[in-house]
């Protein structure tokens, strides 16, 4: 079976074309060996990119862990590109589907190849009941800077669904990944399977840098951490501006590269722009 491996802001993934490739019978399973970083391809997931009835193409993304997501934010983009790259789209605006929901997307382009992509991201979803999380809602309807403890530590944390589930905690100063006590890797597997959030959650901590700036590192739902998530950036300027901390336009420093995040007042679409790259393309031996 053949694959091509791409990344967006570090964040990486096997792409299988199921246009040409037998969709494999059991992804999850398939999702969870080429992620394997010694003994498989090694990735952040897997990626299945085929025929939709309502859109350019349909993406299908399962974590490491082989479990399935409702939407990626960069593999939405390396989907994009793959599309245009490789001749099957020769439109410099798509749509791709992914559970359900169609995502407009503008390509950028150079020497003939996609170099990064705009994507219409679609609404914030803030009912606690869709997100879902147990957490309880602001008179706003929204979870924003609600408590929740993890044994002696009270955090903070802001419920955004892009799709797939998010738990955004703003911190005073991010640690450097490896520092002693690192925030993301004590408590990022406890935010994950947190009994607050029936379906798991994407944990993303955040340092404020200004109105228009913010790092964040992130613990992913079904991969650990990745070096950037799509999603995440989005909710992450979904709940800096609810929580009053952050403009509408923001950019976003990832371990990976760095993401453009605009919460648009008057449509109340997330707009991402990021880079998407191919990394190299293999045969997997089944
Ligand atoms: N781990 C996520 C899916 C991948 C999201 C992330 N890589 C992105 O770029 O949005 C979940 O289970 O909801």
């Amino acid at each position: 079976m053949r694959f091509t491996k791409m990344q967006g802001a570090g964040n990486d993934y096997v792409y299988v074309d199921c246009f040409s490739e037998t969709a494999p019978s059991d992804p999850a399973e398939l999702a969870r060996r080429v992620s394997d970083r010694h003994f498989g391809v090694g990735a952040d997931g897997l990626v299945l990119i085929g025929p939709s009835d309502k859109a350019d193409a349909e993406m299908r993304m399962f974590n490491a862990d082989g479990s399935a997501s409702q939407m990626c934010g960069n593999a939405v983009r390396c989907v994009a590109k793959y599309l245009y790259d490789h001749g099957r789209c020769t439109k410099e605006t798509l749509t791709v589907e992914s559970f359900g929901e169609t995502y407009p997307l503008d390509l950028v382009v150079e020497g003939g190849k996609v170099t990064r992509v705009r994507v219409d991201m679609g609404e914030p979803i803030l009912d606690p009941a869709k997100v879902p999380t147990r957490l309880k809602a602001n008179q706003e309807g929204a979870v924003c800077d609600a408590d929740l403890t993890i044994g002696d530590r009270l955090l903070k944390v802001t419920a955004v669904s892009m799709g797939n589930p998010h738990c955004v905690e703003f911190v005073p100063e991010l640690p450097e990944p490896g520092a002693p006590h690192d925030l993301v890797v004590n408590y990022g597997p406890h935010l994950e399977n947190h009994e607050m959030f029936p379906e798991r959650v994407n944990a993303e901590f955040v340092e404020l840098i200004s109105p228009t700036r913010v790092r964040q590192r992130t613990w992913e739902r079904g991969s650990g951490e990745t070096l950037a998530c799509g999603t995440g950036a989005s909710a992450v300027c979904v709940a800096g501006v609810l929580s009053g901390r952050t403009e509408r336009k923001i950019t976003v420093e990832l371990l990976g590269g760095e993401l453009e995040l605009e919460w648009n007042e008057s449509d109340n679409r997330v707009y991402k722009t990021g880079p998407a790259v191919e990394v190299f393309t293999g045969e997997w031996p089944e």
